[in-house]
């Protein structure tokens, strides 16, 4: 299929994902309106945008807003039920496989299609990938069962955020090699674990307990989150305290951007000091799997091929306005050489955008409709008037969030905004954040302490060490902090990193062609039928 195919059938597709209908959509029963559709569009001249802001006298409320769907069951509990017999038998291949390298197997964490993880403990007296003692230390083992080319990405993204705090760290283990040569996975990576899971699990359980966020718990998970995202804004930073944009003048140039974040793809560790900052009030929340992260710069998001085919890149239910909006349907080269202020517009405001929803998710503890609903709202954006549609317009408007801080929600709101240029920046965020938190919030700081340690509890307690292995060095860590990496990863990857083009669009087009269901390149992790029918 050649790329006009591909951007025919990406135009009809998104016209049913912003009424949303993409579930419904079939390339198949669609092959004669694809047929027949106007690519690109001339009339009228260019996207005509979205209207004027309702009148003041149609006060928007409840009823503007459909409700959302509460998060009920996580991942986790879905799979509830055990790994298939394949990859049970994956898990005890591997077991066998990190025994050698004196590692000991815990339990399989999760899997997908794609790939899975599974859990660690260091056997070795020698130093473990946390720099300490290597006994009991815990490492998650991610494996990719398909192609290899999706785990050298994920590898080479987590090399530019190596010195990042509010990222999982990756380690270079020797017992890497061993399962580079095996015959069980396209390649495997070694991740810190993080012991409290995905956030997802914790959005659940406050859905179950019914109960919300304090205010000041909500913004202190939003101060990590933001950290988080300006590490992906800067790759390759060398990170001395925590991250932040304010160490720059510039605006992100080469951005990494993650395309996956959801709740699922952010993982809860432990309370204490990462990088300066003492986490008591919520453990800390790093990003993970950047499996489909790619670094977008002022000439990349000017590469026709490349920006199209990412504009399917992710999960349907949280494509960005950059991937989904109408203003694509004029524009046959890349949408920003043509001055295209959202179409293709890919930079740090696209990870905003997404980390938006999960902040909706954490006090509104319900999932985004399939339909985002464009609302016009006027507002200040720290200093600037902005005038655009949101997509968060129920956190302002509906009444049924009220109870949370009101400037929370509109800064959420904000992030949400439709074109990226009129989100606020990492900086106004970061600033912001810190003085909020310095603030007298809904509760004190002693109060969300000793919630944080009632709601989050202790983690599971980690086994005895098991009996030392044979003194070998195993670990090509040596006694250097985890985030060293040794001379093969380097050597494998080259410079830091490079601005090539790293889609394989030839095998992307071999997959869309298994596909017969929906335009989406990879890994759809299922969205679960979280929306009404
Ligand atoms: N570093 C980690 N620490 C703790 N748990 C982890 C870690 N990495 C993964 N997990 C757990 O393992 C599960 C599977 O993770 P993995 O990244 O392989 O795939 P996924 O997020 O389920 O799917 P996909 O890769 O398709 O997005 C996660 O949902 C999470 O529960």
């Amino acid at each position: 299929m050649g790329l006009r195919d591909v951007q025919r059938e990406q135009t009809d597709y998104f016209a049913f994902h912003r009424m949303g209908r993409a579930s419904a959509w079939s390339r198949q029963k669609r092959r004669e309106a694809i047929h027949n559709l106007e690519f690109p569009r001339r009339r009228p001249a260019r996207w005509p945008g979205f209207g004027p802001p309702p009148p003041h006298h149609l006060h928007p409320g409840r009823h503007t807003f459909r409700e959302p769907e509460p998060y009920r069951k996580s991942q986790e509990d879905e799979k509830k039920e055990g790994p298939s017999t394949g990859v049970q038998r994956r898990a005890r291949r591997l077991e066998r496989l990190l025994a050698q390298e004196g590692m000991r197997f815990e339990k399989v964490l999760g899997w997908g299609g794609f790939g899975m993880a599974c859990l660690f403990s260091m056997s070795s007296a020698g130093p473990g990938p946390g720099g300490g003692q290597g006994g009991g230390e815990k490492v998650v083992v991610k494996i990719e069962l398909e192609g290899r080319d999706t785990i050298e990405k994920e590898r080479r993204n987590y090399e530019l955020m190596r010195d990042a705090h509010h990222v999982l760290h990756m380690y270079n283990l020797a017992a890497e090699e061993a399962i580079e040569e095996s015959d069980l996975a396209a390649g495997g990576l070694f991740l810190e674990f993080m012991e409290r899971g995905t956030l997802e699990k914790w959005i659940v359980k406050m859905a179950k307990e019914r109960k919300t966020f304090s205010d000041r718990a909500l913004w202190t998970i939003f101060d990590c989150l933001v950290r988080g995202l300006v590490a992906l804004a800067y790759p390759g930073t060398k990170w001395r305290a925590e991250e932040s944009a304010k160490d720059f003048n510039e605006s992100p140039r080469d951005t990494m951007v993650h395309f996956d974040i959801d709740p699922t793809n952010l993982l809860v560790g432990g309370f204490g000091t990462y990088g300066q900052r003492n986490h008591a009030i919520a453990p800390i929340h790093k990003i993970g799997d950047l499996g489909l992260g790619e670094i977008f710069n002022f000439r990349a998001r000017r590469e026709t091929e490349r920006v199209w085919y990412a504009r399917q890149s992710g999960k349907a239910y949280l494509y960005t306005p950059e991937q989904f909006t109408e203003e694509w349907d004029w524009h046959i080269a890349a949408p920003a050489s043509d001055g295209a202020p959202t179409a293709g517009n890919y930079r740090e405001s696209m990870n905003l955008w997404q980390m938006g929803w999960t902040m909706y998710a954490l006090i509104t503890l319900c999932w985004p409709n399939e339909k985002k609903e464009p609302f016009v709202y006027a507002s200040r954006v720290f200093d600037r008037p902005v005038k655009d549609a949101t997509y968060g317009g129920d956190l302002l408007y509906s009444g049924r969030y009220d109870d949370t801080d009101r400037d929370l929600r509109r800064v959420v709101a904000q992030c949400l905004y439709h074109s990226p240029l009129s989100r606020p920046t990492l900086r106004e965020l970061e600033v912001h954040i810190k003085d909020k938190l310095r603030t007298r919030l809904n509760n004190s700081e002693e109060e969300a302490r000793a919630w944080a340690k009632r709601f989050y509890g202790e983690p599971e307690r980690r086994r005895p060490a098991p009996p030392p292995a044979p003194a070998r060095e195993r670990w090509n860590m040596g006694a250097h902090p985890p985030n060293r990496f040794g001379g093969a990863a380097r050597a494998r990857f080259g410079k830091v990193f490079s601005n090539e083009s790293i889609l394989d669009l030839e095998r992307i087009r071999r997959r869309r062609a298994d596909e017969d269901h929906r335009p989406v390149i990879r890994r759809q992790p299922q969205p679960r039928r979280f929306w009404r029918d």
